[in-house]
């Protein structure tokens, strides 16, 4: 066998194969080169079994159920957080709110927090990481990670991660944060489950609890991940809460040795461009006006967008109402959009059916604006109008703020 069976799903036996180069040929993804034997490039081999198939002597077997069991041995440690920066290099909130649960997991399992940083070494979010309770970040840099290039990024966390062997990975399921995710899961072949709302440690077992709505927020369902290691699971920003941050906290910096990282090569950064469309102020504003089907019409909405100028808001809307053309597809809030914590939720024409309301569940406090008293909307809501928005809007507007 090859030197990538102990940790690696594909097995070559030596002794069976007769250097036909069939396997070569039948990868569909140049995974194979054949020295002696075989070799198999672990990051590029998808485990499709195509070659395992085009073999004559049985030489390639797939393993899975051995290679997990391997990862999974029983020394995985360490509550993780992948950490994620903002363009200036300071910590995402998301990363701050993931810290703040990875504490409370830590604390059940008497197990240390600590944070994974690739591609950059940025002093402001090394120090906040250990202010937000990091006890260990491991820093993974390298010359072909300053750009966010995602294949690259998930082979520098596989690499660290088979070096330490975190028992839990936590990672904020924003646009990077979830294709990354996944790729590291699927690297190390283990179980991620996405989009957590809640996430808890079963007391018998010391599992981690992944919970997240399923089947269209009809249940709650609780995922575990008992033979595989790292348990991973992403969680959408706003949804965690984040500690105070402690300066006084220092935590222990590791510098990961990448000097032998091997780029994905299959991807260069032409450019980047500066996304504008606003989708991030969304998370950051204190009041966010809600615009729903109920508002009908996009002269309407225009009004809302003035009068959510005058209150320093940003406006969002219901699915139903980017489907209906009232709003951007970016600016949608709910299950299958953006997820937020506002101070103040507006909810104008929605009539606040769960898939909408998973996304504003960290709001503060909620106002609803819908005629029908029926609207599942005012089961949440603080404060509730039973009005059509053109009633309400012109009062509204008037108010002197
Ligand atoms: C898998 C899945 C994922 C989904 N993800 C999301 C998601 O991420 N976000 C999301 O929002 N939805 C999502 N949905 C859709 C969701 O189920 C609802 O269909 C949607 O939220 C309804 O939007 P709405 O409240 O604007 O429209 P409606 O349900 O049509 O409600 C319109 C409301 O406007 C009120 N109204 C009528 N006239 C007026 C008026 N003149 N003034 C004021 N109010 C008025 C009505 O009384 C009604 O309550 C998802 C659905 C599925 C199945």
């Amino acid at each position: 066998m090859n030197e990538h069976t102990a940790s690696f799903a594909l097995q070559v036996r030596e002794d069976q194969c007769i250097g036909c180069g069939m396997c070569v040929d039948a990868c569909a993804y140049g995974a194979i080169r054949m020295a002696e034997y075989p070799e198999i490039d672990p990051y590029k081999c998808r485990l499709c079994g195509s070659c395992v198939q085009a073999c004559p002597s049985e030489a390639l077997a797939l393993n899975e159920p051995e290679t997990q069991t391997q990862i999974s041995g029983g020394t995985s440690k360490g509550i993780w957080v992948l950490a994620e920066t903002e363009a200036d290099g300071t910590l995402s909130a998301v990363t701050k709110e993931l810290l703040g649960k990875a504490a409370v997991l830590a604390e059940k399992l008497h197990q240390d927090v600590e944070a994974l940083l690739i591609g950059s070494e940025s002093d402001a979010a090394v120090s906040s990481l250990a202010a937000y309770g990091a006890q260990r970040i491991h820093l993974a840099g390298h010359s072909s990670l300053a750009s966010f290039i995602e294949e690259n990024y998930a082979r520098a966390a596989v690499q660290v991660i088979r070096e330490c062997r975190p028992d839990i990975l936590l990672v904020g399921a924003t646009p990077r944060g979830r294709g990354l995710s996944a790729r590291i899961a699927a690297l190390l072949q283990t179980g991620l489950t996405a989009d957590c709302t809640e996430l808890d440690i079963d007391a018998e077992t010391g599992l981690l609890q992944q919970i997240r709505p399923a089947f269209g927020g009809n249940l709650m369902a609780t995922i575990a991940t008992p033979a595989h290691r790292p348990q991973m699971a992403s969680v959408r920003p706003g949804v965690m809460k984040a500690r105070e941050a402690d300066p006084a906290l220092k935590g222990e910096c590791i510098r990961h040795d990448l000097s032998d990282f091997k780029c994905d090569g299959h991807i260069r950064l032409l450019d980047e461009v500066l996304e504008t469309a606003g989708g991030d102020s969304l998370g950051n504003s204190r009041i966010v006006i809600g615009v729903g089907r109920g508002v009908k019409k996009k002269e309407t909405v225009e009004r809302i967008c003035q009068w959510a100028k005058r209150l320093g808001a940003a406006v969002a809307g219901s699915r139903a109402a980017v489907e209906a053309g009232l709003i951007d597809a970016h600016l949608q809030v709910g299950q299958t959009g953006q997820t937020i914590a506002p101070d103040l939720y507006i909810a104008i024409g929605i009539s606040g059916q769960i898939q909408h309301t998973a996304g504003i569940a960290g709001a503060k406090r909620i106002i609803a604006i819908n005629p029908d008293k029926t609207a599942p909307i005012f089961n949440v809501a603080d404060y509730g109008w039973a009005v059509p928005v053109e009633e309400a809007l012109p009062q509204l507007m008037a108010v002197q703020v």
